[in-house]
């Protein structure tokens, strides 16, 4: 069991952190929105004049490959030099890296900057680890989230872990499977229309950068953004009940993204192992 006093809780994030996100223009309003609602400072550019400048601020950053184009990727590069040149923690969302052999290429060459977390869906993160995957587009696929499948990532993930000591891996579904150097974590919160609108995983991303930008040490952020996102899903699932469409359960889930942490019990709802 996940011991939940293990962590202390992040919020209120103090410093609040100013996350660059380069990130996909379907989701880009809900992740900025998300970054504010749990105390940070989004600020979204690809416009590499700006990075100079904007490094002097930035607390973390985060890179989600989900709309990719040739100045995007060189934006992408340029901002994870800048992050590495003033010591800011670099989150990258592999989106949709299962669907493309360009997305796998970017996907690469980013993780040989060795970011501080490398996340995707459990089709994306099967991917990256040379797995066959069946993920469709941006989506996983429910192949790929049976137990032998996990098994599989597991064993994957600590392999890229024990190449990049200093990259968290995270892989998301129903169970979301953390490796970090030879830790591994297995949660179990969310509900399952976490998967049936889009921008769960995107949001996740912005709130482990956010989580990393305010000084949270790597594993917590990590777990904790997970844990919390997921937590204000079945919040929301609670609150909407009678009334369980799938519009008004994003409403309420980020509703909860600035709510659930003014319960100070809020981690009380974690569940996870270590394995
Ligand atoms: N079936 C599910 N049950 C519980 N939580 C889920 C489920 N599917 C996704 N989630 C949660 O939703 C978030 C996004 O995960 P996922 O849908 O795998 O990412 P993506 O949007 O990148 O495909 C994660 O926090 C994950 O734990
Ligand atoms: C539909 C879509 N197409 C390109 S990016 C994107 C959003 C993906 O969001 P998420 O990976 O969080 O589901
Ligand atoms: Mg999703």
């Amino acid at each position: 069991m996940l011991r939940v006093n293990q962590f202390q809780t992040p919020f209120p994030l103090i410093p609040s952190p100013l996350v660059h996100c380069i990130t996909n223009s379907v989701t880009c309003e809900t992740v900025a929105n998300s970054v504010l609602y749990i105390g940070g400072k989004p600020i979204m550019t690809e416009d590499t004049r700006d990075f100079s400048d904007l490094y002097e601020q930035v607390g973390g950053v985060l890179i989600n490959i989900g709309h990719l184009s040739e100045e995007k990727e060189t934006a992408m590069e340029l901002a994870v030099e800048e992050a590495h040149k003033h010591n800011v923690p670099i989150v990258v969302d592999n989106v949709g890296v299962s669907s493309s052999r360009i997305r796998k290429e970017v996907a690469n060459k980013l993780l040989s900057f060795e970011p501080t977390v490398v996340k995707g869906n459990v089709s994306e993160m099967r991917t990256l680890c040379n797995l066959a995957s069946h993920g469709k587009g941006v989506d996983a696929a429910e192949e790929d989230q049976d137990s032998s499948a996990m098994k599989e990532l597991e064993e994957g993930l600590l392999a890229l872990a024990k190449i990049h000591l200093n990259t968290c891996f995270l892989a998301t579904g129903p169970s979301d499977l953390v490796v970090y150097q030879s830790q591994i974590v297995l949660l179990q919160n969310g509900i399952e229309a976490l998967d049936q609108f889009t921008g769960t995983g995107d949001v996740v991303g912005a709130l482990i950068a956010a989580l990393l930008g305010s000084g949270v040490d790597v594993l917590p952020s990590v777990l904790q953004a997970v844990s919390y996102f997921n937590l204000c899903g079945e919040e929301a699932l609670e609150i909407v009940q009678n009334d369980a469409k799938i519009a008004s359960i994003r409403e309420e889930t980020l509703n909860q993204l600035s709510l659930l942490k003014q319960n100070e019990s809020w981690q009380n709802g974690i569940k996870g192992d270590w394995l």
